[in-house]
């Protein structure tokens, strides 16, 4: 039989940061003779993505617990001579089949099930583009090269949901950590003090043909619904199995419990659960989910007596009964072969299994659109909203004008200035694009004053006014190498 064991953390918040863009290069081209030919500047590289992979290896997430951070490195500069800065390396972190992705405050982001599932946790930035793929007809040689984009960084919060095939509910001390101890080779730890499971554990059964898992989750107590006990902690380790078996202590019973009532109390809090998955995720409403009911402890006298008594009412809730014994092994076969049948009648009616897929986190969509808005609390100031324009401030080095003027033709050719004429903006209103605010000036767009020479053009570079068509190949082709977006657009631009 094979079997594992595993104890896990099973729940960490992680900081995940991406790999900056490379910024692209300004350079100049010389030779013997020669000493300013066109824009030879390369592009920047691609900062590396950091990447959550679904391993076979890795049953816990104790990892992440000891090292909460994780970086990918950034994408080198571009140079000159058409050099391309290199990519950053894509960090992969492997982690257990079943781990959720989720936001910090609880929405649900992927849900990592089968190995080789990916996850990009955080984009790496563009690298800007260099001088040579930003020249075209109307700025044949660009005295400026584009920033690399910072890479992501966020928060998330990642949770294993134990993959198994059934799982064990039931008041603390039940023995459903003995049960899986005497249907498997797990070996949990057992003991006659309530919680002393405190993570869940995994066993893997064989009955007949069929191998399934069984998960062990801590006690529940009335009120685990809300947090009580161990609560909703290993509630949501349920959520995926696909039979509920209660186990029922027989022989220890406390004032006030008996095994009707202790089914009865756990049936209250697993309707009162919320599964944080949705059912494509494959979460289901736990009521949906087949019951079995094992009165355990069937050693000891008293218990028999006691199942004797309650079996009919449980029966009458319509779910099977079976009377065990973890400590003497009886009526173990006939439980295991009866989950087995359950499991098969569940994935029978299962699509069949996806391949490894990456999941993609869902970022803004880009429509290519932008809005513009008054700002709401100053006086004559106007809020670009984008995914374009944002990211086109984030690109430009306001410190080299010419870098500005493409700025503010870019904003132009997309119909920015044009809206903002519109919502009542005059030269001097504030314009804010992201995390620049300036002063707009609707001739030269971006507020910056007198353009040396012609826009798009670098003085110091010789040139005569038609661009041959080697020229527009190479700027063509220099794009083309960088995979990033912008390159489309520029593209459009001739
Ligand atoms: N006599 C008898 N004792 C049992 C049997 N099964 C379990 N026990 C005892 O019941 C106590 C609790 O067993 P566990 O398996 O730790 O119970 P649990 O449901 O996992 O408890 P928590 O992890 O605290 O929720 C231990 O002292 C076991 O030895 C049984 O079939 N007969
Ligand atoms: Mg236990």
């Amino acid at each position: 039989m094979e079997a594992f064991v595993s104890r896990f953390v099973d729940r960490v918040t992680i900081h995940v940061a991406a790999g900056d863009g490379g910024h692209g290069c300004a350079s100049v081209h010389r030779e013997k003779f020669k000493p300013l030919g066109g824009p030879d500047g390369g592009n920047g590289g691609k900062g590396g993505d950091v990447q959550l992979v679904v391993d076979p290896n890795v049953h816990t997430l104790l990892d992440f617990h000891y090292r909460p951070n994780a970086s990918a490195s950034n994408g080198k500069p571009g140079k000159g001579g058409m050099r391309n800065g290199a990519q950053g390396e894509d960090l992969v972190l492997p982690v257990p089949d079943g781990t959720v992705v989720l936001s910090p405050d609880g929405e649900v982001l992927a849900d990592l099930v089968g190995v080789g599932t990916t996850f990009v946790a955080a984009a790496g930035g563009r690298g800007g583009l260099g001088n040579a793929a930003l020249a075209s007809k109307a700025r044949k040689a660009p005295g400026f090269a584009l920033l690399g984009e910072p890479g992501e960084q966020l928060e998330l919060v990642l949770e294993l949901k134990s993959v198994a095939d059934v799982g064990l509910v039931g008041f603390p001390s039940a023995g459903k950590s003995s049960l899986i101890s005497v249907l498997s080779a797990a070996r949990p730890k057992i003991a006659d003090y309530p919680f002393t499971t405190l993570v869940p554990n995994l066993g893997v059964v064989t009955a007949g043909e069929t191998v399934f898992t069984v998960a062990d989750v801590p006690g529940l107590i009335p009120g685990a619904s809300e947090g009580r006990g161990l609560g909703l902690d290993f509630l949501r380790h349920i959520e995926r199995c696909a039979v509920l078996v209660h186990v029922v202590d027989c022989a220890t019973l406390e004032p006030g419990r008996d095994p009707l009532s202790d089914v009865d109390a756990l049936e209250h809090e697993l309707a009162q659960y919320t599964p944080a998955l949705k059912a494509e995720q494959g979460g289901v409403d736990l009521a949906e989910r087949p019951r079995m009911v094992v009165l355990n402890k069937m050693d000891v006298p008293e218990a028999r007596e006691l199942a004797e008594l309650v079996r009919a009412d449980v029966e009458a809730r319509g779910w099977p009964v079976f009377e065990v014994s973890t400590a003497s092994r009886d009526g173990l076969r006939e439980l295991s072969f009866a989950m087995a049948a359950e499991v098969e009648r569940y994935r029978a009616q299962l699509p069949p299994p996806e391949p490894a897929r990456v999941v993609v986190r869902p970022t803004a969509v880009d429509d290519g659109g932008f809005t513009v808005e008054p700002d709401p609390e100053v006086e004559d100031a106007y809020v670009v909203r984008g995914e374009k324009p944002e990211r086109w401030v984030r690109q430009t080095d306001f410190n080299n004008s010419e870098a500005v003027g493409f700025l503010a033709d870019r904003l132009a050719k997309l119909g920015v200035e044009d809206a903002l004429a519109k919502q009542g903006a005059e030269p001097g209103s504030q314009v804010t694009i992201g995390s620049m605010t300036f002063d707009w000036e609707p001739s030269t767009p971006a507020g910056v004053a007198g353009v040396l020479g012609r826009r798009g053009t670098d003085l110091r570079i010789e040139h005569d006014d038609r661009v041959s068509a080697s020229e527009r190949k190479a700027a063509k082709k220099a794009r083309r190498s960088s995979l990033d977006e912008s390159g489309r657009f520029l593209e459009d631009q001739d």
